[in-house]
């Protein structure tokens, strides 16, 4: 396998666009890299994930979508991982294949959450039958309990998972146990894996204890704030990071007592950047408009350190 770049900064969790009558939206893709790349100077993408609907979309929506997201991100984006993670082995083990064979940088699957694993044995079996699809391409495994309701931790996950999974990555960790979070690191003496966080609004927190990156539904529409707090943070200029994370956090606080979920993080970006991401797909339903107001208001009266 060819040393790629590690991974590192900002991945944006790409939303899933649909059309008023909820079907996938294709087209608008080439328009979203556009954007994430020139407006958010993000450049690195997580495909079919959690705000991107990936487990409400058929197989062959996931494939279209991937395609379409690797098509046009050539030569234009660093990263594109898609997510591949299923309930049913099978078609993760073909989403996997599928994926390597459109040129993914990298496949990320996320734990069976119906059935599920009891223990770490039972979650590596499955990781490994999925990532051995692809064997050529990095493998992350996407850590997210408080939507699977699997609670294995990360650090003990970690134990011998070369052996098992040789493509094994790195870990998108979306959880608030920043002691978990910072064992692993402190295990990963090497820097051999990477660790991007998933929990925007306390991201500096997990910088600390020395996260690589990130990947959230954030940094589609303040990816350009996200980065600045990057910067500020790796020139030790914490005072300015944490008026960044302040910000930002000001921000999904608000919003949070709204109700926030991905059908928000679809009308915001929609405000936000002009492209039409349309309504979700049920269970989800469509943000209110009173939401829209109150939100766009709020992300308006912030005045950044940067001016803007
Ligand atoms: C549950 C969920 O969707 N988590 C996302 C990524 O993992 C985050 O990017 C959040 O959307 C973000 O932190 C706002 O809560
Ligand atoms: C937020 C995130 O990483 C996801 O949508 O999967």
């Amino acid at each position: 396998m060819t040393p790629r770049k590690k991974l590192q900064g900002l991945v944006a969790a790409t939303i899933t666009p649909m059309t008023p009558d909820g079907q996938v939206n294709l087209p608008v893709i080439h328009q979203y890299v556009d954007y994430l790349v020139s407006e958010q100077n993000v450049k690195n993408i997580f495909v079919n994930g959690t705000t991107g609907e990936g487990l409400s979309l058929s197989v062959q929506e996931r494939k279209q979508l991937a395609e379409e997201w690797v098509c046009q991100g050539k030569d234009k984006l660093d990263h594109v991982i898609v997510h591949v993670g299923a309930l049913s082995l099978p078609e993760s083990q073909e989403l996997a294949r599928h994926a390597a064979s459109i040129g993914a940088s990298a496949i990320a699957v996320i734990t069976p959450f119906f059935f599920k694993p009891t223990n770490k044995d039972e979650l590596i079996a499955f990781l490994q039958k999925v990532a051995s699809e692809a064997p050529t391409v990095p493998f992350y495994y996407y850590h997210i309990p408080p939507l699977t309701g699997v609670k294995i931790r990360v650090e003990e996950l970690l134990d011998g998972i070369k052996e098992q999974i040789p493509t094994f990555q790195g870990v998108k960790f979306s959880d608030m146990d920043l002691l978990d979070l910072a064992q692993c690191i402190n295990k990963n003496e090497r820097e051999e894996f990477a660790f991007l966080y998933g929990v925007d609004e306390q991201l500096l927190s997990a910088l600390a204890v020395g996260a690589d990156g990130a990947v959230g539904s954030t940094y589609n529409y303040l990816g350009r704030k996200t980065n600045l707090m990057l910067q500020a943070f790796a020139k030790a200029d914490l005072a300015l990071a944490r008026k960044y994370q302040f910000l930002t956090g000001e921000f999904l606080n608000f919003v949070f007592k709204l109700g926030f979920g991905v059908a928000q993080t679809k009308a915001v970006m929609s405000f936000v950047s002009g492209i039409p991401m349309g309504p979700p797909r049920l269970p989800l339903v469509d943000a209110s408009k009173e939401f829209i107001v109150k939100a766009k208001a709020k992300l308006d009266s912030i005045v950044w350190p940067d001016g803007d």
